[in-house]
């Protein structure tokens, strides 16, 4: 027990000196840090790919990983997940673990990405909200008022005894590959609290903002304290960055986004800035609001399809960038994927860092061995 939690204790303890040297291997001085008794060596998991080009600094190799990575595009998934609700698996670390760690086994990839669902964290709370299979979360009740809100909770530690669980263990077994961490962004929470579902047009969601400002600012105050109680769990359990999924900001305007959602995705970042891991802002169909997005308090921005990567660099600043292969790739045959990761590996270098993503998630009928051919690829080519 106390053997495999040692390495957690050991990151924790670079991490709280919150400088940035000291994760890149600076030893930390001063009395505080007189008496370790852990290895003062720099673990590999400073130095991976992911975290060096996510800090801006020169990686071995483009490192790459898959938004969406664990789920039904793998056979071993399906598998696992028989008979099982998302909830369910989200709440058992031994489904959690296995869940999260097979595409690392099977494609190779430079990170993983912790199981769960931007929902999770409401329904851990006790929020009645469900993933149907083949939908997405829909709300029993629809938010339309101040009691709707109250009955959104942000969960503690003490909610998610398996998160902390989980990740322990994950970050045990990846040992020098980083765990990302994530929760979904207020907005993209709050289209379906409000909503009652998926939408395409968010009209419900946007009446509110423009209607109600007061009760929308509540809400996405409310959902904003929500990411980062469970970012919180997630970075102390051990996660060595966090994405903040707003996945669908991109339907709204740059105003109606200045206004109504950056505030409070930049409380999230904030919170989290303290921990010094790198905090990740991904949507799509963002091309508008890429600027804003940064603004926000990202140290690392997502980028869709739509924008190639130094026009990307151009609208985001210096920062380092993630993405951005179209999804819809993986069914076009290698003759094309090919040109096309060498396109984005070109433009990419337009940015101090680029950590090599699909612009959006993995389909659920992607063939599992085009994605580990890419992985493959991006790594042997880019070193
Ligand atoms: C918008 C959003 C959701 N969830 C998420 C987002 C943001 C990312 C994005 O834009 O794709 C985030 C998410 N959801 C899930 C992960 C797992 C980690 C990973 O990336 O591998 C992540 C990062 C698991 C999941 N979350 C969900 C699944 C599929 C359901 C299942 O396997 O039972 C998985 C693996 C369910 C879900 N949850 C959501 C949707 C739209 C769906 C799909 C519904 C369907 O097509 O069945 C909401």
């Amino acid at each position: 027990m106390l053997r495999s939690l040692r390495p957690i204790t050991h990151r924790r303890l670079f991490r709280r000196a919150g400088n940035r040297r000291c994760l890149t291997g600076a030893r930390p001085s001063g009395p505080a840090w007189d008496h370790l008794s852990v290895p003062l060596t720099p673990a590999p998991l400073d130095r991976s790919p992911y975290l060096l080009a996510a800090r801006g600094e020169r990686p071995s190799h483009t490192p790459v990983w898959f938004m969406r990575q664990a789920g039904r595009a793998l056979p071993e998934y399906r598998k696992v997940r028989e008979g099982i609700t998302m909830l369910e698996s989200c709440m058992r670390p031994d489904l959690v673990v296995e869940i999260t760690l097979q595409p690392v086994r099977r494609y190779g990839v430079d990170a993983a990405i912790f199981f769960s669902d931007i929902v999770a964290p409401l329904q851990f709370a006790g929020y009645d909200i469900e993933i149907k299979p083949g939908i997405g979360p829909v709300a029993a009740d629809p938010i339309r008022d101040a009691a709707g809100i109250a009955a959104v909770r942000p969960v503690t530690a003490a909610d998610v005894p398996y998160t902390t669980e989980a990740i322990q263990q994950l970050v045990s077994e990846l040992g020098g590959t980083p765990l990302i961490g994530f929760a979904g962004a207020p907005f993209t929470v709050a289209s379906y609290l409000v909503e009652g579902g998926p939408s395409k047009d968010f009209a419900k969601t946007k009446a509110m903002m423009h209607g109600n400002p007061d009760l929308w600012h509540a809400l996405a105050d409310r959902l904003a304290d929500v990411a980062i109680a469970y970012l919180t769990v997630q970075v102390e359990a051990g996660a060595s960055a966090i994405q903040l999924f707003d996945s669908w900001a991109g339907g709204l305007s740059p105003r109606d986004y200045e206004r109504f959602v950056l505030p409070h995705s930049a409380k999230v970042f904030e919170a989290l800035k303290p921990y010094g891991v790198p905090r990740v802002h991904f949507g799509v169909n963002t091309g508008e609001l890429l600027g804003l997005m940064s603004a926000a308090g990202a140290d690392v921005v997502g980028v869709d399809w739509r924008v190639p990567l130094d026009e990307a660099a151009r609208r985001v600043g210096p920062k380092p960038l993630q993405g951005n292969l179209d999804p819809a790739l993986l069914f076009a045959g290698w003759e094309a994927i090919e040109p096309e990761i060498d396109r984005i590996l070109e433009e990419g270098k337009s940015a101090p860092g680029h950590i090599f993503n699909l612009g959006h998630g993995v389909p659920p009928d992607a063939d599992p061995d085009v994605l580990q051919r890419i992985a493959k690829y991006v790594q042997t080519r880019s070193a």
